[in-house]
């Protein structure tokens, strides 16, 4: 297991081994042991999401839950490859507003931790990619809010992105107040 730090207290990028053979790999995705014996010891997770995005090009994000149903989660690429971003909403924090963004894919098999507290969003690079992430908080409708992904100047590299209608008419993060302060996130 390889595990980075990022500019960004908190943000960890991680690569799990994989072990190789005529067949092709085995990797063990998840192993809360490993992440202890390497000094990382992440909160319990609830649920697992898989979401498919057909076109090169669809944005999803920058998603959140506000408190107590906020979601740390943990995201990896299953299948193509997109540009995974967590943004600090924790007001308070020295990083408040600051993002951090990594190639996910299936090739590189790297896996990016985003704590409660943060903004999330993707962009695909190729069709059909696939993105599997680990949350430590069950979905509440009532709670889930965007921003603007275009709002914060985001180095996303793409233009006329695919959206959902959700997505198309969220706030800019500039007119948004967050739910989140550094020190109650969750
Ligand atoms: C998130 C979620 C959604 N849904 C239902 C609600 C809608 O009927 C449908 C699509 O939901 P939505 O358009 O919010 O899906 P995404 O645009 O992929 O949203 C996600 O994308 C960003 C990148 C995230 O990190 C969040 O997990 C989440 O906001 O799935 C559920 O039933 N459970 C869930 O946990």
């Amino acid at each position: 297991m390889q595990i980075e730090q990022t500019p960004i207290a908190g943000v960890l990028l991680m690569t799990p081994a994989r072990h190789g053979d005529a067949r092709g790999f085995f990797s063990e995705s998840w192993n809360r042991r490993t992440l202890r014996q390497a000094g990382v010891d992440l909160p319990e997770f609830v649920q697992d999401n898989h979401s498919l995005s057909r076109q090169a090009g669809t944005v999803r994000g920058l998603h959140y839950q506000a408190p107590p149903h906020a979601q740390g989660k943990l995201v990896r690429c299953g299948r193509g490859r997109l540009f995974d971003v967590a943004v600090d909403a924790r007001e308070g924090s020295p990083t408040y507003g600051q993002w951090f963004g990594a190639e996910l894919s299936f090739e590189n098999g790297r896996q990016l931790w985003i704590p409660a507290g943060f903004l999330h969003g993707f962009v695909t690079r190729e069709p059909d990619s696939e993105i599997v992430y680990k949350c430590t908080a069950h979905y509440d409708r009532e709670a889930d809010g965007a921003v603007a992904w275009d709002s914060l100047g985001i180095d996303w590299d793409v233009s006329d992105p695919v959206l959902s209608d959700k997505d198309r008419a969220a706030p800019a993060f500039a007119d948004w107040q967050s739910p989140f302060t550094s020190e109650a996130s969750a």
